[in-house]
């Protein structure tokens, strides 16, 4: 698929030189891209190579040791998680964040509040409010969730909810996505409905991509980074990637590349 950056403007996030060392380890070693209003940016990069360090890093959940997260064009590298969701940066994890007692409708709506940033401890009365309702409603249809709206999120397949992971992400009315393994653990049939679903949403967002499903990745991604051992090893569309010699030699042994 052709990058079609040529058609969009500033770039909406930019990770400048983000650093994060643990004891001797430099997990993230001074990695810079950008991402861009409609735009689906992929990080791969073999086990280990830094990929969750940096989404936390640019979620506000851990903090670099060195560079910058600038958001909209402004620097919020000192803002914590809270405060990046309210400014329209949303995430979705790699472990489940949902609460599987409470209808798919009360999680979305559960969700919407972070956007206020109103107590989690009123979370039964969230899902009262109306406006939070329409909001995680609005989640809930984007991700084909619509008619489930009702149903105990423990109770939905595994596919669903991992559709209900990204309705939570999407319930803040972001704009950027940082999504981290959204398709870790689905079959087949799960995966394709999944990677519809992203497709739909690119337009609307920017979307950063953590994946180890490469078929997936190099559908969805207009463009791609690799990561080794901390730094940027690449950066460029697919068909750039899947050309790139230094990047087939890190994959060795490792998930393959789509030809
Ligand atoms: N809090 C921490 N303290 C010490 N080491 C850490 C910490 N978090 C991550 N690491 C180390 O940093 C390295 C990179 O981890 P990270 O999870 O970011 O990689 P990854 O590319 O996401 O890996 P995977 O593809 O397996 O999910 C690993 O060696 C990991 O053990």
């Amino acid at each position: 698929m052709a990058w079609r950056g040529a058609i969009v403007a500033e770039p909406l996030l930019i990770l400048d030189g983000l650093r994060k060392h643990y004891g001797g380890l430099a997990v993230t070693d001074g990695v810079s891209l950008d991402l861009r209003m409609g735009e689906i940016h992929a990080i791969i990069g073999p086990n280990g190579a830094g990929k969750t360090t940096l989404i936390h890093q640019v979620s506000g959940t851990v903090a670099p040791d060195a560079g910058r997260v600038i958001f909209g064009g402004r620097d919020i590298t000192r803002l914590s998680f809270p405060a990046r969701v309210r400014a329209g940066l949303a995430r979705s994890f790699q472990i489940t964040s949902i609460l599987s007692g409470f209808s798919a409708l009360e999680n979305a709506a559960l969700a919407a509040q972070r956007r206020h940033g109103s107590s989690f401890r009123f979370f039964r009365a969230a899902a009262r409010d109306a406006t939070l309702n329409t909001a995680g409603m609005a989640a809930l249809e984007a991700v084909g969730l619509a008619e489930r709206a009702t149903m105990q999120a423990g109770a939905l397949s595994h596919g669903e909810k991992r559709q209900l992971e990204l309705a939570l992400a999407l319930a803040t009315e972001p704009r950027a996505l940082l999504l981290d393994e959204p398709l870790a653990g689905a079959g087949q049939e799960e995966t394709a409905r999944l990677i519809a679903i992203l497709r739909a949403l690119r337009d609307r967002y920017a979307i950063l991509l953590v994946e180890h499903d490469m078929d997936a990745v190099f559908a969805l991604a207009d463009r791609v980074t690799v990561l080794e051992q901390g730094r940027v090893l690449a950066t460029g569309t697919p068909a750039a990637i899947r050309a790139d010699a230094a990047v087939r030699a890190a994959y060795l042994g490792e998930e393959e590349i789509p030809c």
